[in-house]
Formats: C-alpha cells, structure tokens, sequence
C-alpha cells in the first residue's frame, strides 16, 4: 500500500533530517513510527503524505507514484498532522464539507461518513460551532472526521493521541484497528510506546534520521517492552559517541 524506497530529505538550511528511509506498510498493517524529539519522525511523515519534496528516493502509495502522481496517492490516503491548522471562522461542518469538497465526495457517502464518525467522536452536537470555540481536543476530532470523509485506504497520523480525551484514544485506536482489520493500513508516529506496542503488528525505529529497528513487534521487541528496546537503541548511540 506504501513503499518508500531510499527516502532521504536535507531542508534548505543544509539539515540532513531523514537518510536512506526503506519501508513498506502493507493491508492489515498498524505500522508504530517511534523515535526521539528531531529523530526524523514528522520530516518522513511529511514526505510521504506530499506537504514537502524530498531529495532522493521513491514513495508511492498502490503503486502510483508520491512525486508524478501526487493527486492519485493524495486520494488514498488521510493525514491527520500532530497540531491541526484549520480554518477558525468555518463551523466543523463547513470545514468538513470543504475537505469533501476537495475530494470530490459524493452527498450520500459524505452524510454517512460525516454522521458516523461525528457520533463515534461525540461531535454531532457542535458540528455546527464555530472551531474557533472549540478546545484543542475538539479540533483535534473534527481533523480526524475531515480526514477520514472521502474514506481513505490508508491513515497516515502524526502523534495522534496527544490532546485526545480517554474516550476519544479508545475511539480512535478502536478505529484504527477495525480499518486494519477490514484491508486497510495505517502508519502513525507516536511517543506512547505502551500504545504503539499494544496497537501495531508492526514497528519503525528511527534514530537521527535513520531507520535503526524495522519489522514485525515480535520479531523487534522479541520478550521486552518497546521501552527496554528504545532505550537500548538510545545507549548504543550514546556509546557510539562516546567512542
Ligand atoms: N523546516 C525545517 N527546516 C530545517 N530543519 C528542520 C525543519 N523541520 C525539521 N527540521 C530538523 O529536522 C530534524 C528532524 O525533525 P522532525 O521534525 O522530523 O523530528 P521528529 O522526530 O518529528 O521530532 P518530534 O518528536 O520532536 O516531533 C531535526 O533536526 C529538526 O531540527
């Protein structure tokens, strides 16, 4: 579903944030992002949904291409960033009707996804307030319903837990798991590594930039927890430099 092959990415003031990135998250996958603060985790996730060009290497989501067929591989997927950016003035109606409007989403399919995933975030009571009255949590919800109204094959999320109350978490996990469940993929970053255990089938540690552990949870954490691998991936580097 995504492949991303030798993906690197240096920023114009010459900072090599991400080098030689090699993944590919597949139907059924919950694919866990992990690594520290500035590890290269939102530069990759950036790269992969469109919002910046990367130096070298290939992305392509079903096969079309992230650098010649943007538009195509935009229409597959959903990206929820770490700190939503929307439109203040526009209730969350108006706001999710843009997003569909955007993608072309039929009436029927978006009154069903709007309602569905309104009632599953507890927004359908202020879809029609303002965003700017909303509380972070509350924008939050109402990027994620955006997000998911044109009903993407694969949810691409940025520290999505953090700001969510415990009922929105539960939904949301709930949420990703059935999507998995039902053929599609998601790949997300995240600090909580007790959820990224609990959650994936799959993990990606990135460490300045580079992909240090990649594969299946049993096979990268093994009997310890995620946090007993994070660690050791962190001393080693410490080590490392201390050479
Ligand atoms: N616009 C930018 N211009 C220059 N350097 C940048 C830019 N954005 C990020 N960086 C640098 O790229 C590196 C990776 O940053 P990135 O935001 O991808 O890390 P992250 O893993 O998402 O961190 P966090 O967990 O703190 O969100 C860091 O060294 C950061 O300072």
């Amino acid at each position: 579903m995504l492949k991303a092959n030798h993906v690197s990415k240096i920023y114009e003031d010459g900072t090599k944030a991400i080098t030689d990135i090699n993944l590919h998250v597949q139907s059924g996958d919950i694919y866990g992002f992990i690594g520290a603060n500035g590890a290269g985790k939102s530069t990759l996730i950036k790269s992969i949904v469109g919002i910046h060009p990367f130096n070298e290497g290939e992305i392509s989501i079903d096969g079309y291409s992230m650098k010649n067929d943007p538009v195509l591989c935009k229409k597959r997927m959903a990206y929820i960033p770490d700190t939503p950016d929307l439109y203040e003035h526009l209730t969350g109606m108006q706001y999710i009707n843009f997003i569909a409007d955007i993608f072309e989403v039929n009436l029927t399919e978006r009154e069903s996804s709007i309602e569905k995933y309104s009632s599953l975030f507890e927004m359908t009571g202020k879809l029609h307030h303002s965003i700017a009255s909303y509380s972070h949590g509350m924008k939050q919800r109402i990027a994620i319903i955006a997000a998911l109204v044109h009903q993407p094959s694969l949810f691409i999320l940025d520290e999505p837990f953090v700001g969510l109350d415990p009922t929105a978490s539960f939904q949301l996990k709930s949420l990703m798991q059935k999507h998995a469940d039902n053929g599609g993929a998601v790949f997300f970053s995240t600090h909580v590594l007790e959820v990224a255990q609990k959650l994936c089938n799959k993990v990606a540690i990135i460490h300045n930039g580079k992909l240090v552990k990649n594969g299946l949870m049993e096979e990268v954490a093994g009997s310890k927890t995620l946090e007993d691998i994070f660690m050791e991936v962190r001393n080693e580097s410490k080590n490392m430099d201390i050479i």
